[in-house]
């Protein structure tokens, strides 16, 4: 059975330039899915097409099984909500949240009982009279997410709209818009490249790189299971150091190496062959151990390194700790503070170690 939205195949250029090259996503009725993405990989470009501000040269959008490639923007049921919020500012409130409803010609009396609905269904009761410059960023977004809904749109696409908040209006508004396409039930697409952003919100998010989706997961998935290199790296699995791996069953041997031991780690699904592996790993995945406590035996399925700890920072909760591995140097977040020029063990748990092929 297929998705209620269906991306697929889509190819979308800008003269010579293909941004999309080929993308297939498929989001079920009600889910709110994340386009996540570094700056230019073309998120905006794949909600605009969904949008139908683009037309694919390749490929098909398609809404509960219906074909809508060649329709029109207003004939795919569909709202976008843009990070200026782009608000009439002559207007007032309800002006700007009945637009869409005036377009469609709705009657006066019906547009007005929407209009009071949706200004309450987002707390802008007292607003209605007021104009755009005279709202806080917060509220104006909250007009234009009124406007959205207003017309009661299937599709909610929302490209980036909180980025013009500052941080703590953000993460307000970042959960009004959680609660409320919860309790709509409405499928929605949401562009972003914040990555808690994305974590937070999404049931789904979907990373692109260069045009290309690079991987489509749970948050959870995305985070621990990491399909690439590319894809651990943009989840903050900064930290990366190369080892040799014999690759046999469901064990993983790491071949000992100039700043590690020996390991056996369980395979856990990765396909890895025998060979040059890149492992990486996030500064808060590992123990600090002094070297000069430590028996030197992590145990089972425990990866260990052997470094010298360079400098140290406090940004608050954790110690920041810039490790020596001979020539590369790792980030690694503790507890407690281990002074520069400290021997340490670093230790990570295999479940905590992505490795991928070095290519
Ligand atoms: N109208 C346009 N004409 C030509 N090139 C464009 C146009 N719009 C976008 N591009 C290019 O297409 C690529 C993808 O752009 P897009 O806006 O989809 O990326 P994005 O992932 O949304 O980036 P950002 O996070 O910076 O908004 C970029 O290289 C961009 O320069």
């Amino acid at each position: 059975m297929g998705g209620y939205l269906e991306v697929a195949g889509a190819r979308v250029s800008y003269g010579e330039l293909e941004v999309l090259k080929g993308v297939d996503l498929s989001v079920a009725k009600g889910e709110f899915v994340a386009l996540l993405g570094s700056s230019g990989c073309g998120k905006t470009t794949l909600l605009r097409t969904i949008a139908g501000f683009h037309t694919p040269s390749h490929g098909a959008i398609r809404i509960d099984g219906r074909d809508v490639t060649r329709e029109p923007p207003d004939r795919r049921g569909m709202a976008l909500v843009f990070q200026s919020y782009a608000l009439w500012p002559h207007m007032t409130v309800d002006q700007n949240i009945g637009y869409g409803l005036k377009i469609r010609r709705v009657g006066a009396g019906a547009a007005a009982a929407r209009i009071a609905e949706v200004r309450a269904l987002l707390g802008l009761d007292a607003l209605g009279r007021r104009k755009p410059g005279e709202l806080s960023g917060g509220q104006r977004q909250r007009v234009a997410l009124g406007r959205a809904l207003a017309i009661n749109p299937d599709i909610l696409l929302l490209d980036e709209p909180l980025s013009n908040l500052d941080a703590r209006i953000r993460l307000t508004v970042r959960h009004e818009i959680s609660a409320l396409q919860r309790r709509l039930g409405i499928t929605a697409v949401h562009v972003t490249h914040d990555r808690e952003e994305a974590m937070v919100m999404a049931d789904r998010i979907v990373i692109l790189n260069g045009g290309e989706i690079a991987q489509v997961g749970t948050p959870q998935q995305v985070y621990n299971q990491p399909a690439s290199d590319f894809v651990a790296a943009f989840m903050g699995a900064e930290n990366v150091i190369d080892l040799d791996v014999l690759a046999g069953g469901e064990t993983l041997i790491v071949a000992e190496g100039p700043h590690n031991r020996r390991a056996a780690l369980s395979r856990q699904g990765r396909d890895l062959a025998s060979g040059s592996a890149m492992a990486r790993f996030r500064s808060e995945a590992i123990s600090l151990v002094d070297a000069r406590g430590s028996d030197g035996e992590p145990g089972p399925g425990v990866l260990q390194l052997e470094g010298v700890v360079g400098q140290v920072s406090y940004p608050g909760g954790l110690w920041r700790h810039v490790i020596h591995l001979g020539e590369r140097t790792v980030m690694v977040d503790a507890e407690h503070c281990f002074e520069a020029g400290t021997a340490v063990h670093l230790r990570i748990r295999d479940d905590r170690l992505y490795l991928f092929p070095r290519s």
